[in-house]
């Protein structure tokens, strides 16, 4: 009944069915757990759904953003809140995860919360303007800096950390630093869209950021072993079956039509 982490978990099946030393990836096939990937990995899984499956950023980010949306107010319903209005902190990176976090905000404003996004680097691609776009004619608000920790506490129910996703390299770049040692104070909860931002793909950050919920969309990285809040969902319901099996996946099912799946 001890907790066990993803790796944890997967050499104890391994040693107690098999009895043998395996790779992690071979324990994970052979438990049928799902594969947390490393970050070239992710990557290639990404270049190939757009360069081998013709899907185009805008979809992919849509439903990805939808399913962080919808995994908040799961772990944070409406009638929850403590705050009234119900505002919610969307913080944006200059990447897509960024991206993702402006189509979080959007469906967020109609699901009833009030987000305000922070976008302090925006990229100049069409794309993310047109996210911008979307989110202004929504009225949605866009903040010129980053508040202070305790005002976030004061008015805001959540944060939404949209900073970096799976393509995070290397020391934290300026306005990011100070915008991540702001989220460090806080204690109202954060939701991280795929990695909790400023964490190593893989290896985590032990005085990083602590997450309350991480959404890991496609599956999985292996940063999500050092991930200690409350709410795991996976999202972004989006992964063909042949490229499930090539990569070895080992996706759970999602319940019925649902965008998101809770894993623990
Ligand atoms: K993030």
């Amino acid at each position: 009944g001890s907790v066990l982490t993803h790796t944890g978990a997967c050499a104890r099946i391994a040693s107690n069915i098999y009895g043998k030393d395996l790779t992690h990836r071979q324990a994970c096939t052979m438990a049928n757990t799902i594969k947390y990937l490393g970050q070239e990995e992710a990557q290639h899984i990404d270049e190939e759904l757009f360069d081998e499956y013709s899907f185009s950023v805008d979809q992919l980010m849509e439903l990805a953003g939808l399913s962080c949306a919808t995994a908040v107010s799961k772990g944070y319903p409406l009638l929850s809140l403590l705050k009234s209005p119900p505002r919610v902190l969307v913080i944006c990176g200059p990447g897509n995860n960024g991206g993702d976090g402006l189509v979080c905000a959007r469906h967020l404003k109609l699901f009833g919360y009030e987000p305000s996004v922070l976008y302090p680097k925006r990229p100049s691609k069409q794309l993310f303007q047109n996210l911008t776009t979307q989110c202004e004619k929504m009225d949605i608000s866009f903040l010129t800096e980053m508040p202070e920790a305790d005002v976030i506490d004061e008015v805001y129910n959540l944060v939404v950390d949209a900073i970096f996703g799976f393509s995070f390299k290397g020391a934290v770049r300026e306005p990011f630093g100070d915008i991540l040692s702001q989220l460090k104070k806080i204690t109202v909860p954060i939701a991280s869209v795929d990695i909790p931002s400023g964490w190593d793909v893989e290896n985590g950050c032990p005085d990083g950021i602590q997450p309350d919920m991480l959404i890991s969309l496609t599956a999985p990285k292996k940063a999500a072993n050092h991930f200690k809040g409350r709410y795991h969902f996976l999202g972004g319901r989006f992964v063909p079956p042949a490229l499930e099996q090539k990569y070895q996946l080992n996706l759970p099912q999602y319940p019925g039509t649902d965008c998101v799946q809770q894993l623990n």
